[in-house]
């Protein structure tokens, strides 16, 4: 296992805490009901009145990978496939997650690749994998490595391959305002430190061809 993936992974990979201190409902629609006057308006006027109703439900959606465990995403691997060893790679995985420094929205790609030696998962496992870490509270690179190390712990591979590519709303539409820039993380574990194999993902990512 890469060093970066193993320093990580005891923090990463459980799903997260559910403590006891967690705020009711009520609790949350009144911190919205604050923002809203933070941001100027009346939390009173018929227009927002079920507006902080929303948004904890809203929040319920965004930041459901906390309930969520790699594992049970994981756990069920198909060894029955005439010894198949070679490359699996799905690409263009579309996700939206929110950075953990302003809790604004950074969307964009992931594509997964890995090599199979004990058996393979369910194609769309990869993709729900992205949905439990990107529905939290993120770095871009963070979750990167998340990605790649839950693969790593549960599937045994002989290497992963995680690459990312996301625009972060928080360069986009505030502080520095540059639209359009692209944010590419990778991480790559096994036989994918082989210069080689990295052109082989990177190419299949970006021609559907090796
Ligand atoms: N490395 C990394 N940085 C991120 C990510 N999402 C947002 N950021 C950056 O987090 C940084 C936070 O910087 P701060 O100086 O603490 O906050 P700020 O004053 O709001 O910074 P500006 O965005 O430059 O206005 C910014 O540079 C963001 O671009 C991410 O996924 N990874
Ligand atoms: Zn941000």
């Amino acid at each position: 296992m890469n060093d970066v993936v193993k320093s990580l992974s005891p923090r990463l990979i459980p799903a997260a805490d559910k403590s006891d201190d967690r705020p009711t409902r009520e609790e949350a629609e009144a911190a919205v009901r604050t923002l809203l006057r933070w941001a100027g308006d009346d939390p009173q006027r018929e227009g927002l009145l079920e507006t902080p109703k929303r948004v904890a439900k809203a929040f319920k959606e965004f930041y459901s990978g906390y309930e969520d465990d790699p594992k049970d995403v994981l756990n069920k691997i198909f060894a029955e496939v005439e010894g198949y060893d070679d490359i699996v790679l799905v690409r263009d995985i579309p996700f939206y997650s929110h950075c953990e420094h302003h809790m604004v929205p950074f969307y964009g790609m992931a594509h997964i690749a890995y090599y199979p030696t004990k058996g393979v998962v369910g194609l769309s496992k990869l993709a729900r994998l992205v949905e439990v870490y990107a529905r939290r509270l993120q770095t871009q690179e963070t979750m990167t490595a998340q990605i790649a190390a839950a693969i790593e712990q549960f599937l045994e591979p002989r290497g992963v391959a995680v690459m990312i590519e996301a625009e972060h709303m928080c360069m986009s539409m505030r502080g520095v305002q540059k639209a359009g820039a692209m944010t590419i993380t990778t991480q790559f574990t096994g036989a994918f430190n082989d210069a080689a194999e990295q052109v082989r993902f990177l190419t299949l990512v970006r021609h559907g061809k090796a």
